[in-house]
């Protein structure tokens, strides 16, 4: 069975009272930002998600972790509609989100703690997580003590700690420098080889969302629809080595050329912010 059903998911905004837009020579007060997502995910799948700015990969996510609701269509997890964030799904966005007041250890047993786990339970998973990150000597730091790529491992370590189904990652490498993001995607793979969970990863960098992904979806310019679904056919485990190959370079291109005309087009869209919208 498919872990997660995408079955023509749509989104539209509607600004304020009296405020408009214009698309196309036309004044709407309506944005449509997903324009009939179809796409199912097996259990453990690792799925990227490409597209120019603005496609609604964000939005497409906050749904599938019931954050927010379409305005037609359906998501289902292990068949059943998702309505309302699951227990069974972790988040990891770009900015890091942990507790300032909370020490590293804390931030991990913090998603244990809501869950109900006990106090003891609770230290010796957050702890095993730690170490799978290489951060068992940090784990009495405050994240301002901590570097970006420390704190965003903290952050996936947070979401790990409870053990999701389903992991809906929003660009959590975006902010870190070149070699710190390929490092963490190379223990994300890692991770992720040991425990198979299932994936949902929004990124803008081709390279990462090849070398990370099962399938490497790619989203049309607004209003976003899935345009083209490449299977990576790369063996596993994946090193570093495998960006430099033949097939690595095939994909990027291929990617690319479909990913080009999107973004284009996109080069020729509005942007309206959040902040103007009810
Ligand atoms: N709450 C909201 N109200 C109105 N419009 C919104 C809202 N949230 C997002 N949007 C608009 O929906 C569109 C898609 O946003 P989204 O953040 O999902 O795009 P994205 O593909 O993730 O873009 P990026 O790659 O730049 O992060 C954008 O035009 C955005 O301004």
């Amino acid at each position: 069975m498919d872990r997660v059903v995408i079955s023509d998911v749509r989104k539209t905004f509607r600004l304020k009272q009296g405020q408009f837009i214009t698309v196309d020579g036309r004044e709407t007060d309506e944005i449509d930002v997903l324009g009939g997502i179809d796409l199912k995910i097996r259990p453990g799948e690792f799925i990227t998600l490409v597209g120019p700015s603005g496609s609604g990969k964000s939005v497409l996510l906050d749904i599938v972790g019931g954050l927010t609701t379409a305005t037609s269509g359906n998501v289902e997890f292990d068949g059943t509609a998702i309505r309302a964030p699951l227990a069974d799904t972790s988040y990891v966005f770009q900015q890091y989100a942990l507790f300032p007041w909370r020490t590293t250890l804390a931030n991990v047993e913090y998603a244990l703690e809501v869950r109900g786990i006990g106090r003891q339970q609770r230290k010796t998973i957050a702890r095993q997580f730690l170490a799978l990150f290489g951060l068992r000597d940090f784990e009495d730091r405050y994240p301002n003590q901590l570097s970006g790529g420390m704190q965003q491992r903290v952050a996936i370590a947070r979401a790990l700690a409870t053990s999701p189904q389903l992991l809906l990652m929003d660009e959590p490498f975006a902010a870190l420098d070149a070699q710190t993001r390929e490092i963490l995607q190379a223990e994300l793979l890692r991770i992720w080889d040991e425990i198979k969970t299932t994936v949902i990863f929004v990124t803008h960098a081709l390279d990462e969302a090849i070398y990370l992904a099962d399938r490497v979806v790619v989203m049309t310019a607004r209003p976003g629809r899935i345009k083209a679904v490449f299977d990576i056919d790369l063996p596993r485990p994946r090193d570093a080595d495998v960006r430099a190959s033949d097939a690595f370079n095939a994909y990027r291109q291929q990617v690319w050329e479909v990913l080009r005309d999107e973004v284009n087009k996109a080069q020729k869209d509005w942007t309206v912010s959040p902040a103007l919208a009810s």
